[in-house]
């Protein structure tokens, strides 16, 4: 039987139907639509095992919803829900399961993938890193000299860093103070250097992680580790009790050095950017315990059965997404922020980048079309109240629609209470200002001198979802994460695109290890590029050949540029 094609999106009645609500809703504010529906904060607040979503400040009625999860509804959500969870091959072209939630499923549950139930062999591999952090942190194992292990280094890039990094900043309050962790993942040299400055070989752990044991920048730092050690410890035996893998690929792990005894394992249905939860958060389980990263597991598995389990109306990540897609398709909107009012979240934008752009960063879909909409929105974001004093003048007065999630906690995870008053007073203003803004006619009655009504008022109308949880801890940093993968999930449904490969990353480097011959060999192969490149790469050989090195704390090296 031939297949039927999937009917691109915008050529469902639903895509008509929300044009439809688009105009009807044109020039409606928030101020209006809270003024006419006094129920309307309650009717758009969802609460899930302590985590609300208040998504009343978007520029939405109850029919906008509805025509949305229509659309959610057409284009199958509900069914591809299932099929994750079912370990079907959702990621179509690489063949293969995305079955991340398997990672957190608990020890009675069954996730099938290919015919074989997996969750014995995640719960063996997540026994065998609770065994491994714990003899780290007890002191029990034991480095070349006999000495403790002090320092963790994380050396990963991409899925294999973002993640761990994000988490171990988040919870870094439920962190041992007696470990010093660290992470390194630029092929950039200043960013190993700067990572074991002040750290004592003898004391040092290295968790080498990355999915395909082939990526060039964490082999290099790798390498660079392994011989800052050995030269240190003056034996290569010192590698078998410095250094952990944490990979998919045994054979690469065994060829660079390393033995099977000392790698975790993880799968090829775990996507690098969707791996927190897997052997990759290795170096965070030894930062915070392993208890501590089964209360994060379990944050994760809540939002899951939500997410599986919860009409589609009703459903928190579905809503997210829904609401993006509004913005993203309706309202010409470009880019989404993200705006933790936590430093200890100071991560969580950039992981999200990662998670989302890389996602949905695609302009083909499901069937090899290329797609007519806009798919995933440029993802930015800092905490606050830092942005505020830097760029929310254009989220307030500025020219484009940046929908906004605004992330905050009800109590601190330290400092005094003070603070957090403070912290969480500007949030709500924050939103609040965003929302309905401060007309002509009330800056002018405030008695602002007329020539300056105009720059000092403001149109209001700039949409913000509000998420607001208890406290910041290991569930909750769970819920959020998974939060976030199902909601760019369910966009790349929406979309009728692939959210599990990422071909967009070759081409940069296929043509950077031809570079790398140029600038490094001494009888390069002729620069065959445009005249731009050529020329820069010409440039640099020339600066390479007259380097100097820096002396530490002293001369730089001036000949590059000049
Ligand atoms: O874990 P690895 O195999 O080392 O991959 C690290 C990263 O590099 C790649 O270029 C991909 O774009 C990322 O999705 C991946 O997370």
């Amino acid at each position: 039987m031939m297949e039927l094609l999937q009917t691109p999106v915008d050529q469902r009645p639903q895509w008509a139907a929300l044009a439809e609500h688009r105009a009807r809703l044109d020039g409606v504010s928030l101020r209006r639509l809270f003024a006419e529906n006094p129920g309307r904060a309650s009717e758009f607040t969802l609460g899930v095992d302590g985590l609300l979503l208040d998504y009343s400040k978007n520029l939405i009625d109850a029919e906008v919803m509805g025509a949305l999860v229509d659309l959610a509804y057409a284009t199958g959500v509900h069914r591809r829900i299932e099929a994750m969870f079912e370990g079907e091959r959702i990621n179509t072209t690489e063949d293969r399961a995305a079955a991340h939630v398997a990672l957190r499923a608990a020890r009675d549950q069954r996730m099938v993938i290919d015919g074989e139930n997996v969750v014995p062999r995640v719960h063996h591999v997540l026994d065998e890193m609770g065994a491994f952090a714990t003899r780290i942190r007890s002191g029990a194992w034991l480095g070349y000299t006999g000495k403790a292990i002090k320092n963790v280094v994380n050396i990963g890039i991409g899925g294999s860093d973002l993640g761990p990094v994000m988490a171990a900043e988040a919870l870094s309050a439920y962190s041992d103070p007696g470990l010093n962790v660290r992470f390194v993942s630029n092929v950039d040299g200043s960013d190993i250097v700067s990572a074991l400055r002040g750290l004592d070989q003898s004391e040092t752990l290295y968790v080498v992680v990355s999915k395909t044991f082939t990526t060039v920048e964490t082999l290099t730092n790798a390498r660079t580790a392994r011989r800052l050690l050995v030269d240190a410890l003056g034996n290569e035996d010192a590698v078998r009790r410095h250094f952990v893998a944490v990979s998919t690929n045994a054979k690469q792990v065994r060829h660079f050095g390393i033995e099977t005894e000392n790698m975790f394992g993880f799968w090829d249905w775990v996507g690098g950017r969707y791996s927190v939860e897997s052997a990759v958060g290795l170096s965070l389980m030894i930062a915070i315990g392993p208890e501590n990263f089964a209360s994060m597991t379990d944050g994760f598995r809540a939002m899951d059965t939500h997410f599986r389990e919860a009409p589609l109306a009703h459903n928190m990540p579905v809503l997210l997404a829904l609401i993006g897609l509004w913005y993203n398709n309706f309202h010409d909107a470009q880019t989404h922020a993200i705006l933790p009012y936590s430093t200890y979240l100071a991560r969580f934008p950039a992981y999200l980048q990662q998670l989302d752009m890389e996602s949905n960063g695609k302009s083909v879909d499901t069937e090899g079309r290329l797609v007519r909409v806009r798919t995933g929105p440029v993802v930015w974001g800092e905490p606050g109240t830092n942005g505020q004093h830097a760029f929310y003048q254009l989220l307030h007065q500025g020219t484009h629609l940046v929908p906004c999630d605004f992330i905050g906690f009800l109590r601190p995870v330290d400092g005094p209470d003070e603070h957090h008053d403070l912290l969480m007073a500007n949030f709500f203003a924050q939103t609040e200002a965003l929302a309905f803004g401060r007309s002509e006619e009330e800056v002018a009655a405030a008695g602002v001198r007329a020539d300056l009504v105009p720059h000092r008022s403001f149109a209001g109308d700039r949409p913000t979802n509000t998420l607001l949880a208890g406290r910041l801890n290991p569930f909750v940093l769970g819920q959020l994460v998974a939060l976030y993968e199902h909601k760019v999930f369910t966009q790349g449904v929406l979309w009728g695109i692939n959210s599990f490969d990422q071909w967009g990353v070759e081409l940069g480097k296929v043509l950077a290890h031809r570079i790398f011959d140029e600038l490094s060999q001494d009888e390069p192969p002729a620069p065959g590029h445009d005249e731009s490149t050529n020329s820069l790469v010409s440039m640099y050989r020339t600066a390479a050949a007259r380097r100097v090195r820096p002396r530490p704390g002293g001369d730089r090296d001036g000949a590059a540029v000049r």
